[in-house]
């Protein structure tokens, strides 16, 4: 049961709102500053071999990984985007040419036949409400990442990465024994490897 003082509940709508605040300019520029982020200061062999690599489409103030996603392209890196299936998620490729259907949440999902499962990633980047810097993560509240990635090893892929504002930080997040932690969290300003 979650009561309106859940202090999960209390800090997901306290971040929530700091991130929607960002304007679209310190959206941008956050944005603009993540990519240069990941491709001068990220030394994970993981990532510098992936062939794919899931992220997602950015709402509610989330940081947006676009720019990331055209690095991608350009390195001919396949892309995926998470797609919920019952109360897990499955991965959809996306290219330039994606037709789109909406989930209940109202967020686009590529129209396909054919899904990949989380293990068939190389590396995913995470949305998140909240971090810290011990991988801890609060999401949206659905469970779907935490559900999809709950087999998961710390040394079998994918490799999990949360992007995030620097807003989104928080000292110790309450962590529950369902939480999947982070291997990684980059913002615009940071790299903390887990
Ligand atoms: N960009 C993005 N895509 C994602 C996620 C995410 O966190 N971010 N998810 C991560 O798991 C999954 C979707 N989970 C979500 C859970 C709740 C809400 C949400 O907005 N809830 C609203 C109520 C919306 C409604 O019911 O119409 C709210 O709580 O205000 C959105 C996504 C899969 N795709
Ligand atoms: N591995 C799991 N098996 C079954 N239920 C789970 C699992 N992981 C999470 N849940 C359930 O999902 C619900 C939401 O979990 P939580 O608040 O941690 O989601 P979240 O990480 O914020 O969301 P998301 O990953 O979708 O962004 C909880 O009620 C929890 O019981």
């Amino acid at each position: 049961m979650t009561s309106h003082l859940d202090p999960r509940q209390t800090l997901r709508r306290q971040l929530r709102q700091t991130r929607r605040s960002l304007s679209a300019e310190e959206q941008l520029a956050a944005a603009t500053q993540l990519v240069f982020c990941l491709k001068n200061h990220l030394n994970l062999p993981e990532v510098e071999n992936a062939k794919r690599i899931a992220l997602y489409l950015t709402n509610d103030g989330e940081i947006s990984p676009h720019l990331l996603c055209d690095y991608y392209w350009q390195q001919g890196i396949q892309t995926y985007l998470p797609v919920i299936q019952g109360k897990q998620l499955t991965f959809a490729r996306y290219t330039p040419n994606t037709v789109w259907q909406e989930n209940v949440f109202g967020i686009k999902e590529p129209v396909t036949t054919e899904y990949l499962s989380g293990d068939e990633l190389d590396v995913v980047l995470l949305p998140l409400v909240g971090f810290d810097s011990q991988g801890g993560r609060l999401g949206m509240g659905g469970g779907f990442y935490d559900r999809t990635f709950a087999d998961k090893k710390a040394n079998e892929k994918p490799l999990l990465i949360g992007l995030a504002h620097d807003c989104q930080e928080v000292k110790n997040l309450p962590v529950e024994g369902w939480d999947v932690p982070l291997q990684a969290i980059i913002t615009p300003s940071r790299i903390i490897n887990v």
